[in-house]
């Protein structure tokens, strides 16, 4: 069982500090016939950065999905921060979640995708606004300071007025990380953050999430950056055909990995 969430009788939620931040039981995922998932067992505890690896069509991307509501969960339990995705528990009582409420919860989830998903049209410093902006109570000059922090953060103060078309792919992807940031995520999902870039300009994304990391962000980690994993994980996931086959210590498990399997798939990718 996950741990609780504390209800104190008003709208107010207080979260249960030392429950793990993810939290998946024999999660179950079908597209229609094909069974994606056949019973996810992952913790992912807070501050912990979790890498998850994998061959293509192993339900990677599809648990990242899950855990940020984009997918629904067919079977199983799948808690993040202490609360049941899909679901809000009301006096013993499962209640779906309505689309208002999966929308507040997403705002905790900061997701980033192998293409960066930037608006063509609007300039970093847009893009990175564009969420906060909308947020009662954040006036435009408010959430302009925070995102001008953010961009100097992933080290772009100076391409703040760049329109997307005029930016590096490695510069892209630091602005949707920055994007991401700006509503203040609890947790941090990367689906193949670099694996649509240039070998050269992988390094600078990889520098923005290890900082993320340092701070303390809790990760979860689709990559194929197996130095990265190595040195920055606190967890490697190894995943094929939707099910976990090996996790541990990343120095374990992706330099003396105990499966075939593993071993098979860090031989293609090295
Ligand atoms: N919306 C969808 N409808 C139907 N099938 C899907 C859908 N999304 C994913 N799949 C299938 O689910 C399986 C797992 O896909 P997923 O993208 O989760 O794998 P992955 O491990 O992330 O792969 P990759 O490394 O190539 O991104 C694949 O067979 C894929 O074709």
């Amino acid at each position: 069982m996950s741990a609780p969430t504390v209800h104190d009788g008003s709208t107010r939620t207080v979260h249960d500090e030392s429950a793990p931040m993810v939290r998946a039981e024999g999660v179950h995922k079908r597209y229609g016939k094909l069974e994606v998932l056949k019973g996810i067992d992952l913790t992912v505890r807070r501050g912990s950065v979790c890498c998850l690896l994998g061959p293509s069509g192993s339900g990677k991307s599809t648990f990242l999905r899950c855990i940020n509501h984009l997918d629904k969960v067919d079977g199983g339990r799948l808690t993040v921060d202490g609360e049941l995705v899909g679901y809000r528990q009301q006096g013993g009582e499962l209640h779906e979640l309505r689309e208002r409420e999966v929308a507040e919860r997403r705002r905790d989830i900061g997701m980033v995708f192998q293409r960066f998903n930037l608006f063509p049209h609007m300039t970093a410093l847009e893009n990175v606004m564009e969420a906060p902006v909308r947020v009662a109570g954040t006036t435009k000059a408010q959430a302009r300071e925070e995102a001008r922090h953010l961009l100097e953060r992933v080290g772009l103060d100076d391409r703040a007025g760049h329109y997307p078309a005029q930016l590096s792919g490695g510069q892209q992807q630091r602005v949707a990380i920055a994007r991401a940031l700006a509503m203040k995520p609890k947790l941090m999902l990367f689906d193949e953050p670099t694996s649509a870039l240039d070998p050269e300009l992988v390094g600078d994304v990889l520098d923005v999430m290890r900082q993320l990391a340092d701070e303390g962000m809790t990760m979860v980690v689709v990559t194929h950056e197996i130095g990265f994993a190595r040195e920055v994980g606190d967890t490697a996931v190894f995943m094929d055909e939707g099910v976990i086959i090996e996790t541990g210590d990343p120095c374990q498990v992706l330099v003396e990995p105990e499966q075939e399997r593993t071993r098979a798939f860090l031989a293609k990718v090295l």
